[in-house]
């Protein structure tokens, strides 16, 4: 499995915000996207989860044209995204958080699936049955995480994942993301400096207003 991104350009509302971007994440690799507020992160996160529409360029993931296929297709496909806010339902148990992608895309092996991530993040399966209005703002992006690895089991990517996080809990947060390379996915993490993705990425890739360059 395999991301590769060639020559993409993206615009917002006739403004070009990517200009021929070119990106690659290879099989079991972790791959960090840095650059400044504003450079165009969250602009080509969204572009490869179907969110946004592409002007001209290719995505590529495991051979599927993603350019071609809507966003609703992406979870059946394994790829998953945190977004940078953590957009958990306040109201709704941690568990049904989670749950939300498999009832939204009825997933299959969702039990195995639950196990899995309760195995990755154990602290989590101790207040599943909580609110999640009742937990701290890292709690809430330690299960934004679990969430998105419900049906991100080829290519997970990452907004900004430590933004606003305390060190303690960033450093938890570390240490799930370095576990999910041995667990053979894609991650593609994006993060303003690279401080926290230093330590954990194979290859980087700086963007910088809309142009991406490798190293
Ligand atoms: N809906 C929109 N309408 C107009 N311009 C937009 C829109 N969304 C993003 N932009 C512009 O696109 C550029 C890239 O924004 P983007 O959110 O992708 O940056 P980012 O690197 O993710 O930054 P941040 O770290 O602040 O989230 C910015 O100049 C922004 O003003």
């Amino acid at each position: 499995m395999s991301l590769e991104i060639r020559n993409l350009n993206v615009s917002i509302e006739g403004i070009p915000i990517l200009n021929d971007v070119s990106l690659y994440v290879g099989p079991g690799q972790m791959v960090g996207l840095i650059g400044h507020n504003g450079a165009g992160k969250t602009t080509l996160i969204r572009a490869i989860m179907g969110l946004l529409p592409t002007d001209t360029g290719e995505m590529f993931f495991d051979g599927q044209d993603l350019c071609a296929q809507p966003a609703f297709t992406r979870a059946a496909t394994g790829i998953s995204y945190l977004p940078e806010d953590r957009r958990l339902i306040p109201a709704l148990t941690v568990e049904e958080n989670i749950m939300l992608p498999v009832w939204a895309n009825k997933l299959a092996d969702s039990k195995q699936r639950l196990e899995w991530v309760y195995g990755l993040i154990p602290e989590i399966a101790q207040f599943r049955d909580r609110k999640a209005m009742q937990l701290s703002g890292g709690q809430q992006k330690l299960v934004a995480l679990a969430r998105a690895l419900m049906p991100g089991n080829q290519l997970l990517i990452l907004d900004e994942p430590f933004e606003g996080v305390a060190p303690v809990l960033s450093r938890r947060l570390s240490e799930v993301i370095a576990k999910l390379g041995q667990e053979g996915l894609c991650v593609l993490i994006s993060e303003s400096d690279d401080t926290h993705s230093a330590d954990l990425v194979d290859a980087l890739f700086r963007i910088e207003r809309g142009s991406v360059t490798a190293g």
